[in-house]
């Protein structure tokens, strides 16, 4: 079933698996791990793997949105992926959140038909309660501001989060940020949904630990070099969280 991740095997794979959007930041959140190897690279998959305190761990991209992520996760889960952690950007929906802060979120809401070729729409987009307790732990007490709650994967970068091309009205999205800040959400990003719902229907682990890229109120954002630096920073802390996990409850 690796028709994506081609060639790849359960050796590849680690005990941890760490999933990012952008397949240029595979590389740079590998320095965090021991003797970092390149196991493919094949359109918007790279897939490394290397060691944390001498276990293996895997980081994948998912390319943007949900058809390739669907297609990462499920050849990543039949090879024997059992904790995934996005480690990804996100936009903040809410006044509060500045760039460069972390966003951690327990469940996600998501448009209608996202993912029904595996479930109806009442499935819902929820981590695993232990893996975000322990990452959102570890992030409290890391210097970074924290934030915990709901977030909104979209399928649409543009109308479908509250941007204006030149099309400026779709069906749906007049007044989309107020509909969704009424209902305390707090970012907006593109692939966690599809990860907690495939998840759980597999039975295995998942959450996610994501950097707030900027924020669409007042449109400040972090700078390239720093925004790389905090994913960096971000990845010790998820992997010292899932770590503890499996040493606690296997
Ligand atoms: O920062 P990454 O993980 O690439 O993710 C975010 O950035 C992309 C949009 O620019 C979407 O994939 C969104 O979810
Ligand atoms: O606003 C943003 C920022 C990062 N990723 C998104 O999908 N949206």
């Amino acid at each position: 079933m690796t028709i994506h991740l081609k060639g790849i095997s359960s050796e590849d794979i680690g005990k941890v698996t760490l999933l990012v959007g952008d397949p240029g930041r595979v590389e740079i959140i590998s320095q965090n791990l021991e003797k970092p190897r390149l196991i493919l690279n094949n359109r918007e998959f790279v897939l490394m793997n290397g060691f944390w305190n001498g276990q293996k761990v895997s980081i994948c991209s998912t390319g943007i949105g949900v058809s390739s992520t669907e297609i990462a996760i499920i050849e990543l889960i039949e090879q024997g992926a059992k904790i995934l952690v996005r480690i990804g950007g996100c936009g903040a929906w809410k006044d509060d959140i500045k760039p460069g802060d972390i966003i951690i979120n327990n469940a996600m809401a998501r448009e209608l038909g996202l993912l029904n070729a595996y479930a109806i729409d009442s499935f819902p987009a929820v981590a695993d309660p232990l893996l975000i307790q322990s990452i959102m732990e570890k992030a409290v007490s890391s210097k970074f501001n924290t934030h915990f709650g709901i977030g909104l994967t979209s399928q649409s970068y543009y109308l479908g989060q509250d941007r204006k091309p030149r099309i400026k009205n779709g069906p749906n999205v007049n007044n989309l940020m107020n509909y969704w800040q009424e209902r305390s959400i707090l970012n907006c990003e593109m692939e966690t949904a599809v990860i907690y719902m495939l998840a759980s229907i597999y039975g295995i682990r998942a959450a996610n630990c994501l950097v707030v890229h900027g924020n669409r109120l007042n449109n400040e954002w972090v700078p390239e070099e720093e925004y790389h630096n905090i994913h960096v920073k971000v990845t010790n802390i998820v992997l010292e969280a899932c770590f503890d996990v499996l040493e606690k409850y296997n």
